[in-house]
């Protein structure tokens, strides 16, 4: 196959490089492929027999060699079926303008990194120019006698043939000698000429200067001194020291990129390219693509992308680079393709731009998507928040709370989302919230923990009663898939609108006594509350399956890993595999890089990003613009009334009074269920005859009995109740109440 990019590539020096005399057999050695030699060899089969044709059956005997030309097979299939629209997206086209100069973003920091690097060059220099001044003081005299001379040596033109003139000296042939003397006399004489101009001229020049001011004098120097120097200074002692690239910046070339992947000792790579040097070939040129390059590289046939991913490390040493500046990812098109990104500098040392919801005036759709982190090239990550659950993971220093708390941040930014968290570490991280949360705990004591308990019982108890909330406004049309669309969300008393719940340091309350029942509910929560508007997110330092239970981490959909120790957990946070396939928090330090996670659920693939880092001064002033929003849309919530809302406890027996048909002596469970669900749509929507006699066990003296009635004339018989029976049952609790 020929390389896409051989007009581009120089593949001479690369296979010059890279292929091995010792295991090809030497540069000169042929490869041969055996299969092809054996069938040029044996016979071809025969056309089929034409009747016509005279029979030359005879003329093939079984030593008959064909020694026509190779046919290189049938034709296949032509993809004329492939329809037009296909081909036409399928086209790769190269884009007008380099990657570079197409965003603002990319152009920005091309530049920034030129002016660095120009303000480095100028400032190295700079200190060393008294040095220079005294290089050349001293070259530039020796530069103007050598000047002369090789002027004079140049309109002698003794130089042009003198070796072949001494040839005819020596073999005495002075014939020969006489014609070339002639012509370099010939020569001699236009630049003698030449040269009385140009000396006329420099005499001109300099009584021109003489009489000109003082500046055209100093210029002239400036411009004549360094040539001079330059021409007096001795072949090796360059004039100003050399700014030594050192490792500042490895620019990105395709000999680069092949001799760290063949340094991975894959044995996929290794052996496909000592078959063919072409078998690593780059789609794409190399380019420069935000604060570094970009190699998209297609690795040898049967080599998948994850596989090098895996070996970031190897990669970088390859590179002599620092791990943090070495980015490899799969790339789309097909699982071979890489994309090798590598920075001016490690990311460590590459500034953030402020988080842009800082800026006065920025405001947050929890619908829509805000800028969460930034990848290793300073694009930026949007996330959302609805109908996605959240798991970030990290060992302690990985800035997982940092990154937690970036998320409320931005919900505190849409007055319609209601906060409630806990934190369980005790410190305080997310206190800077408060005044825009709905409830908060912070500790890990048994109250705490018995209060975080109780959220989660209430959250489960609210999915429930947005469920029939959810289920009667389909009814109404107005949830098409049966979810919180963003009307109803807006939609004061609605009670869908957006709720987030939000965990830091989960382990404490799973590994509690509440451990269990906190498990299996929070489970459930996950699976109920996605499509109801209820947003969970999760933070946690040991990610083993007692302090997060798998039915957790199954369910979860948006999950950043920070910083971990091992395999293990980092696939409990990132998913089953998420580490054979490359994706590895494991490469991230804690502290040192702290806010670096590999970021899943947000586009086709998992990738590496920071998280904006937000301190707490900054959070306050989030906090404060959160808090005049709340107001303005009248949902701050009060302080010191941490309560939970809680639709009222139905009361079976009040209701089923309030709603009784008129006169009646008894009444059918279905009709009664229909006059509830009126009433309380939340709270008996969808309610069939069966719950309510499983409602109303509680209360002995309503006996469901069948109940007849005349439909049309016909006896019908249901299942009721009396409603002698029901205002007994009344008049008994009343009684009981009054009692306790
Ligand atoms: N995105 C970020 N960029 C730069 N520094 C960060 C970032 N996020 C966090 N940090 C730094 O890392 C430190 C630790 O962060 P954080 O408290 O979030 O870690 P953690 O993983 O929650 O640790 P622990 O489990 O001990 O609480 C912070 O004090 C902060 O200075």
């Amino acid at each position: 196959m020929t390389a896409p990019d051989d007009d581009r590539f120089d593949w001479q020096a690369a296979e010059a490089d890279l292929t091995d005399p010792t295991t090809t057999g030497g540069p000169d050695a042929e490869v041969v492929d055996l299969d092809d030699a054996r069938a040029r060899r044996a016979p071809r089969p025969r056309p089929p027999a034409d009747d016509d044709a005279p029979d030359d059956a005879d003329a093939d005997d079984a030593e008959s060699v064909d020694d026509g030309p190779d046919r290189d097979g049938g034709p296949v299939d032509t993809a004329d079926d492939i329809p037009r629209e296909v081909l036409a997206r399928q086209r790769d086209r190269r884009p007008i303008l380099a990657d570079w100069a197409r965003s603002w973003r990319a152009f920005r920091a091309a530049l920034r990194h030129q002016v660095k690097d120009a303000g480095y060059v100028t400032a190295y220099h700079g200190v060393r120019l008294p040095k220079y001044a005294a290089k050349t003081a001293a070259y530039a005299p020796l530069g103007l006698f050598r000047g002369v001379g090789r002027a004079l040596r140049w309109a002698s033109a003794e130089e042009g043939n003198w070796h072949l003139r001494q040839a005819a000296a020596s073999r005495g042939d002075a014939d020969t000698w006489m014609k070339l003397d002639a012509r370099r006399q010939r020569q001699t004489v236009w630049r003698w000429w030449v040269l009385a101009a140009s000396a006329g001229a420099t005499v001109a020049g300099g009584i021109v200067l003489a009489l000109g001011p003082a500046w055209w004098r100093y210029a002239a120097l400036l411009a004549l001194v360094p040539l001079l120097a330059t021409l007096g200074r001795p072949a090796d002692k360059p004039l100003t020291d050399r700014v030594t690239e050192g490792t500042r910046y490895r620019k990105l070339t395709a000999d680069l990129v092949r001799r760290a992947l063949t340094s991975l000792q894959m044995s996929g790579i290794n052996s496909a390219v000592a078959k063919d040097p072409k078998a690593i070939s780059f789609p794409v040129d190399i380019h420069r693509d935000g604060p570094g390059h970009l190699a998209v590289v297609d690795l040898p046939y049967g080599v998948e992308a994850a596989e090098v991913v895996a070996r970031r490390g190897k990669l970088a040493s390859a590179m002599r680079l620092p791990l943090d500046q070495v980015w490899p990812e799969p790339a789309p098109g097909h699982t071979g393709r890489l994309a090798l990104w590598v920075g001016y500098e490690p990311a460590s040392q590459m500034k953030q731009p402020p988080w842009p919801l800082l800026s006065a005036g920025a405001k947050v759709d929890v619908f829509k998507a805000f800028p969460f982190a930034t990848t290793p090239r300073l694009d930026t990550v949007a996330v959302d928040l609805m109908f996605r659950n959240f798991l970030f993971g990290g060992q302690p220093g990985s800035g997982k709370t940092f990154a937690l708390r970036d998320l409320i941040l931005a919900a505190a930014l849409d007055p319609r989302a209601e906060i409630r968290g806990y934190e369980l570490k005790g410190v305080g991280d997310f206190a800077v919230l408060e005044p825009v949360m709905a409830e908060y705990g912070n500790g890990f004591d048994d109250e705490t923990l018995a209060r975080c308990f109780g959220f989660i019982e209430w959250l489960y108890e609210e999915c429930r009663r947005r469920s029939k909330r959810i289920e009667h406004y389909a009814r109404l049309g107005k949830a098409p898939e049966n979810k919180v669309t963003p009307e109803l969300a807006s939609l004061k008393g609605s009670g869908l609108h957006p709720l987030v719940a939000w965990f830091d340091e989960l382990q404490e309350l799973m590994t509690s006594k509440y451990g269990k029942d906190a498990g299996e509910l929070l489970e459930k929560v996950i699976k109920l509350g996605r499509a109801l508007g209820v947003i969970i997110m999760i933070g946690t330092q040991i990610p083993d399956k007692d302090s997060l239970p798998t039915g957790i981490t199954r369910n979860v959909n948006s999950r950043f890993c920070l910083s971990v120790a091992d395999q293990t957990a980092n696939d409990m946070i990132l998913g089953t595999s998420a580490y054979k396939n490359g994706y590895r928090a494991t490469v991230f330090q804690p502290v040192i890089e702290a806010g670096w996670g590999i970021l899943r659920g947000f586009g086709p693939k998992a990738s590496a990003v920071r998280s904006f880092y937000v301190d707490t001064t900054a959070a306050a002033r989030i906090v404060t613009r959160a808090v005049a929003l709340r107001q303005a849309a009248g949902t701050l919530p009060k302080p010191d009334e941490q309560t939970r809302e809680v639709a009222p406890v139905a009361d079976v027996l009040g209701d089923l009074a309030r709603v009784w048909p008129g006169d009646d002596k008894a009444a059918w469970n279905e009709t009664l269920c229909g006059l509830l669900a009126e009433l309380r749509p939340d709270v008996y929507g969808g309610w069939e005859a069966a719950q309510l006699t499983t409602a109303l066990k509680p209360h002995p003296a309503v006996k469901v009995a069948d109940v007849g009635r005349r439909i049309d004339g016909k006896p019908v018989t249901r299942r009721g109740i009396k409603h002698a029976d029901l205002l007994a049952a009344i008049a008994e609790r009343d009684r009981k109440r009054s009692a306790g």
